[in-house]
């Protein structure tokens, strides 16, 4: 599991005192206000940025200090903001992050984010939803490559770029993925609804402090939402007790 431990950082924004237990093999989505420190936070999990104070550790070892080359074999990560390297073709980028791409798991990634049309494209022409697809791509062949028991994919914003069909279908096979392959899937995400469906757990954040975390079911109701947005929502069930909250 991810564990975070009393986690702070003063710069470029503040974090306070974060501890939460991200659980293996399972999607967990951060949700929280713009400007709450979703992204930063997100950065800290994968090691990219250092916490003045606290910790983060996999399966009991703490990602700071780790080389470069461990820390590939245990985090994935894919931006808000993917790369669209001109002059570069999807096949070499998927390849990035690699000591010796897998041909497997390269296989693997690619059927598993449908790809195989854009593999000859070059980046720079790609389309937002295809871009993301592609980064989506090199960051699972990098961790199907891994025989690192403990791994994480971690995704900033994976939605964003998608229309309403291809975002149901994205956090459903990232969840199925993560209890297929055992790998813990954490995505910042602003769609409370989406959330709803197919997170199995939630972290709440705002201002920079966790509100909330736990089983998704028990974190996404309807006060603490309100309170998280600091906005009025309505609730809504269907027959099957599916929920969906719209502002009002
Ligand atoms: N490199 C930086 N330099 C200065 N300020 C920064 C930097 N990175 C983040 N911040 C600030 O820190 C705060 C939190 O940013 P962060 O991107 O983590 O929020 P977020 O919750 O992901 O927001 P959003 O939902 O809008 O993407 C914001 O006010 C942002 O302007």
């Amino acid at each position: 599991m991810l564990e975070i431990r009393a986690l702070s950082l003063l710069r470029p924004t503040r974090l306070h005192d974060i501890s939460a237990t991200l659980p293996a093999g399972q999607l967990s989505v951060i949700l929280g206000p713009n400007g709450a420190g979703k992204s930063t936070l997100l950065h800290l999990l994968g090691g990219a940025l250092r916490p003045a104070s606290g910790t983060v550790s996999m399966a009991g070892q703490a990602i700071s200090g780790q080389a470069p080359a461990v820390l590939a074999t245990m985090r994935a990560m894919v931006e808000q903001q993917p790369a669209r390297p001109a002059g570069m073709t999807v096949a070499t980028l998927l390849d990035i992050g690699h000591g010796l791409p897998d041909a497997d798991a390269r296989q693997q990634a690619i059927d598993a984010t449908c790809i195989h049309d854009l593999l000859a494209r070059d980046c720079a022409t790609l389309s937002g939803g295809e871009i993301a697809r592609v980064h989506l791509a090199r960051a699972l062949h990098q961790l199907f490559a891994s025989s690192n028991a403990c791994r994480y994919l971690l995704l900033d914003e994976p939605t964003a770029a998608l229309d309403i069909g291809a975002a149901q279908l994205q956090l459903a096979s990232l969840r199925q993925l993560a209890h297929q392959h055992n790998i813990g899937v954490v995505a910042v995400l602003h769609d409370v609804n989406l959330a709803a469906q197919h997170a199995d757990h939630v972290l709440l954040l705002k201002d920079g402090s966790a509100m909330a975390s736990g089983a998704a079911a028990d974190i996404l109701q309807l006060p603490l939402l309100q309170d998280l947005y600091d906005a009025p929502l309505h609730e809504l069930r269907d027959a099957d007790g599916r929920r969906a909250f719209l502002a009002v």
